[in-house]
């Protein structure tokens, strides 16, 4: 290290994602520098869960106005004004709180200071900021997320893909597009743009969309996907060309001979965490693979230096980065009384159509796990606000341990499952037992919750009690 540095701060922050809320009044009498090298406020804000699930909306709209006949409505979609709803996203909503929050660190917190560059360890706690000041710090805070992975075989082809970081802000609608991957971003967008009439292509490598979900819910969704989008799945891609004078259309030959074809190519193959490009070797931080490694507290293997969210986390989920760094602030301030985090029970929700939202174990792990299990799926279709509705997909799948009475795994698959999953994430986080569930409390009649009610109802247990 060459360079002399020019500044000492208490704490120091890299990532503005969920690192810049640790940030909180309770950090008033410290000197904070807050590194960020791309948009203030981090993915969730800017390229991540919340301008997705805006263009989700748009998305159920588009596909309401599709389905309206069934109930007696004749409706056409007469038009998708996709300027417009870019505009709505990210003019009217996503970019302006990016800029704020940005002016707000920049010119309303005294003790704050924001460096805009790309931020490498340089030595222990000592940081290149990537704008020409080298710091140094009491603490670290690591928060510095992930990135799209991009195959092999599309940098080779030379394709000018896209990814979840700009396919949002396209100019104009493609008339079809390939997208490769079949986790949560491609489930989501293929929603997304094959509801706004884009033909869609989903390749992926295994059997089932969504993999990691509950086997028979990734079942039935992969079955009604096909109604919809051309889902090319367990196949590995033999060769990808680039197609146009742009090269953002792609041909796509799979290994028995088979073809696909698009004017633009969405890469959704998972993201890569960001600690290989911090130079954690420099500052005494280990990874373990891809991410760092921390403690049940957030520290990671240099004193003063903590880690939190899709950096150090498994999970790569807001909730979970959010939750990691409410620990963290307490942490922060309290190194005598350090809390854990809780990885417990972590619940999440895909916004494709239909929705599907899951906590604790599928059947398959909670049997692989010795449990004594009891499985009720109940069909939305056989609840009254599912006839209302005239569903024929959404489903809720519970699965319980005989020997307590307790859930260990709750699925939904349809309409508001991210919403009426909470029931049951409350109910197992806090051990209410599925008969006390099921009849110590009304349930609305005849709300949805109704479907989660009756799969209650249908577990199988040796002592009932209903
Ligand atoms: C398309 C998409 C949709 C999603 N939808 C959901 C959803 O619906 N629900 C959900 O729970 N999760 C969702 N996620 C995941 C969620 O966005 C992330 O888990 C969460 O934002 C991670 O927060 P973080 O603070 O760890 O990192 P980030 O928010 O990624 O923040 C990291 C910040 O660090 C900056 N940075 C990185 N390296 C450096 C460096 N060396 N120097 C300076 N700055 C640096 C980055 O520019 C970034 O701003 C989605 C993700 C994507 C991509
Ligand atoms: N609603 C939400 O909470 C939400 C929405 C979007 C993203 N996210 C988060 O962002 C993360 C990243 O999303 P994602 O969809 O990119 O990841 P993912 O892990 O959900 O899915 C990636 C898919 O790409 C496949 N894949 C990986 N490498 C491949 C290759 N070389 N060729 C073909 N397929 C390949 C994987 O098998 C997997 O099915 C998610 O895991 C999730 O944690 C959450």
């Amino acid at each position: 290290m060459t360079q002399t540095p020019s500044r000492h701060f208490d704490l120091v922050v890299i990532g503005t994602g969920s690192g810049n809320s640790l940030i909180d009044e309770s950090f008033a009498d410290l000197s904070v520098a807050i590194c960020e090298k791309g948009a203030f406020g981090g993915t969730c804000l800017n390229v991540g869960c919340i301008p997705t699930k805006m263009f989700v909306y748009a998305a159920d709209t588009a596909t309401a106005i599709e389905h309206s006949s069934t109930y007696g409505i004749d409706s056409t979609l007469d038009g998708v004004r996709w300027p417009d709803i870019v505009s709505r996203v990210f003019d009217r909503r996503i970019d302006p709180i990016a800029s704020s929050g940005e002016d707000y660190r920049r010119n309303r917190c005294d003790n704050v200071t924001v460096y805009d560059g790309h931020a490498t360890f340089v030595g222990p706690r000592t940081i290149d900021t990537g704008t020409g000041e080298l710091i140094t710090a009491d603490s670290v805070v690591i928060a510095a997320g992930a990135r799209p992975s991009i195959p092999q075989i599309v940098t080779d082809a030379d394709v000018a893909y896209y990814t979840s970081d700009d396919v949002m802000r396209i100019a104009e609608l493609p008339r079809s597009m390939v997208i490769q991957g079949s986790g949560f971003i491609a489930c989501e967008f293929a929603h997304v743009f094959s509801a706004l009439g884009v033909d869609v292509t989903v390749i992926g490598r295994s059997d089932v969309l969504l993999k990691n979900v509950d086997r028979e819910l990734a079942a039935r969704f992969t079955e009604n996907a096909g109604r919809r989008w051309d889902v090319r799945l367990g196949q590995q891609i033999t060769t990808m060309t680039a197609t146009g004078a742009d090269r953002r259309g792609v041909e796509v030959t799979f290994e028995d001979g088979s073809t696909c074809s698009g004017d633009a190519l969405l890469v959704a193959t998972g993201r890569t965490p960001n600690g290989d490009l911090l130079g954690l070797d420099t500052a005494g931080v280990a990874m373990d693979g891809e991410l760092i490694r921390v403690d049940e507290y957030g520290r990671t293997t240099a004193a003063g230096v903590w880690a939190l969210g899709d950096v150090s986390s498994p999970y790569q989920l807001k909730h979970v980065a959010n939750h990691e760094q409410r620990v963290l602030g307490h942490n922060l301030r309290h190194p005598d009384d350090l809390q854990p985090f809780n990885h417990r029970l972590v619940p999440y929700a895909v916004f494709t159509w239909p929705q599907i939202a899951s906590v604790g174990l599928t059947e398959a792990e909670a049997r692989e796990a010795g449990y004594d299990v009891t499985v009720k799926v109940q069909d939305y279709g056989d609840v009254a606000y599912g006839w209302a509705m005239e569903d024929s997909v959404g489903c809720c799948k519970l699965i319980a341990d005989r020997a307590t009475g307790l859930l260990v795994g709750a699925h939904i698959m349809g309409a508001h499952s991210p919403s009426l999953i909470q029931i049951l994430i409350q109910a197992m986080e806090f051990e209410i037992t599925v008969p006390e569930l099921a009849r110590r409390q009304y349930w609305i009649h005849p709300a949805m919750a109704e479907v989660v009610e009756n799969a209650l109802l249908g577990l199988d247990f040796p002592d009932r009690g209903f």
